[in-house]
């Protein structure tokens, strides 16, 4: 479903220190993947701490349209009940994926080695976002793809009826097409191999590997390369989804940024492939404590402890990029903070997210008394230790967009509005309270 018409207009405001527990909801990643499983198992998936967000709600539904029974029990605790690898029905309705590029992209994987016929749309931020990355690798497979100009949604995927396995090289760093394929794989006979030059997040191959499916990863001069058997039976499995290391890093951000401020964040998951911003923050001299390590759901897991204190610039490893792709915007707002200069390298997939969030940084930087220069590949930001602010940032359907800003007007001098929080609903649906409950002063 694409998230309400109506622009929902938000400003934050400097605020006091920001104290107490930042309860963060369930890793969309993992919940998007929990739920196409569970829906490609045989028996019953039963799924705790699940993201309820739009983007997630979008996929439930989708696996519900394709013939799986999806059911919700209480707060984040849901139940699939699957039709087995291969035994996606044809949907009779349009597959709206709303905001979700992981939704879209993951589930044309999962149906495009199944002889049924499927059509999926967007939003209008989805609907600009780039398809042929992962149409193209399912092609390969045997199933027919028609798309809009540019190889935009609306997609169509005939699925197809002898699949054939394929080994591909992602051309650039993306676990959504790493998923897709591997997705489309489970349906063919064979090996489906993927290869990927630079790690990306891994959850796919960890969840894959949980439900039984058999695949290994291997580190060559290539890259990963990472090898899935065809036509395995999925075995249900409990998951138990950790908090979201993409979502934990605002009101971390906030925390940092915001004099005297001191909190915690329970059950956040520290898988390596993720952890590219709390490396970074270290860096910067940031004061953060990782307490209780274990392992929770097949991830590893700890407790954030955040104080604020000085921040300096650092520059950011273009092979760090991929650990840390949706955390860009934010660590844009906390280097305005910072002393120094901090240069972000290697960011170009920033430009074909929700939307150009190199640009809406810029933009909404500038406008707000930010030294920021970019280039194709690059986001350069001069920190001089606050933000003049003052200035409404254009967010354009962008979740992370939105949330940055409103984090950098907690500390700013003046005010920061967006013009449209709405879309923060597609991923972190409790961020208003949460942040207003630490002392955040928003609305
Ligand atoms: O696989 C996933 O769950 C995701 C992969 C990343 O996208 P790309 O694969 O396009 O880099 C990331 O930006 C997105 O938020 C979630
Ligand atoms: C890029 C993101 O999500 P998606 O690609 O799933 O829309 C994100 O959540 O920052």
């Amino acid at each position: 479903m694409s998230h309400s018409a109506e622009p929902i207009p938000m400003t934050a405001r400097r605020s006091g220190p920001l104290k107490g527990e930042a309860k963060v909801p369930g890793d969309k990643s993992i919940s998007h993947r929990a739920l196409i499983l569970g829906a490609l198992s045989v028996g019953e998936t039963h799924i705790t701490g699940l993201l309820e967000g739009q983007d997630v709600l979008d996929t439930a539904k989708a696996m519900q349209a394709f013939g799986a029974q999806v059911e919700r029990l209480g707060t984040g605790e849901w139940k699939v009940n699957g039709v087995g690898v291969g035994g996606f029905a044809e949907p009779e309705g349009v597959i709206d994926c709303g905001n979700s590029g992981t939704g879209v992209r993951l589930i044309m994987g999962a149906m495009a080695t199944t002889p049924v016929t499927a059509t999926f749309t967007g939003d209008a931020s989805l609907s600009r976002r780039p398809m042929g990355r992962v149409t193209d690798p399912l092609e390969l497979f045997g199933c027919e793809v028609t798309a809009r100009e540019g190889k935009r949604l609306p997609v169509t995927i005939k699925g197809a009826a002898e699949p054939v396995p394929v080994r591909y090289k992602t051309p650039v760093a993306s676990a959504q097409i790493k998923s897709a394929v591997l997705l489309a794989g489970l349906n063919a006979p064979g090996e489906t191999v993927v290869i990927e030059s630079e790690p990306t997040r891994d959850h796919t191959e960890r969840m894959l590997a949980g439900f039984g499916a058999t695949i290994t990863t291997e580190v060559t001069d290539e890259g990963r390369v990472i090898t899935l058997k065809g036509r395995p039976e999925l075995v249900p499995q409990p998951v138990a989804v950790p908090r979201d290391p993409s979502s934990a890093a605002f009101p971390v951000a906030a925390a940092l940024i915001v004099p005297g401020s001191e909190i915690r964040v329970p059950g956040v998951s520290r898988n390596p492939t993720r952890d590219g911003l709390y490396v970074t923050l270290l860096e910067m001299g940031a004061d953060i404590t990782f307490e209780n390590p274990r392992e929770e759901g097949g991830e590893p897991v700890a407790d954030l402890l955040v104080r604020h204190g000085p921040l300096k610039g650092v520059t950011v490893p273009p092979e760090r990029a991929a650990s840390m792709i949706d955390e860009f915007p934010i660590l844009s707002v906390i280097a305005a903070f910072a002393e120094g200069t901090t240069l972000m390298q290697g960011v170009h997939e920033l430009r074909v997210k929700e939307s150009d969030r190199i640009a809406a940084m810029v933009a909404g930087l500038r406008a707000n008394g930010a030294s920021v220069e970019d280039t194709d590949d690059t986001m350069t930001v001069q920190g001089t230790g606050g933000l003049s602010g003052g200035a409404t940032a254009v967010t354009h359907l962008d979740h992370r967009i939105a949330m940055s800003f409103l984090v950098g007007g907690l500390a700013s001098e003046q005010p920061i509005s967006v013009d449209d929080g709405s879309p923060i609903a597609t991923s972190f649906p409790d961020f208003l309270p949460l942040m207003t409950g630490l002392g955040g002063q928003i609305g």
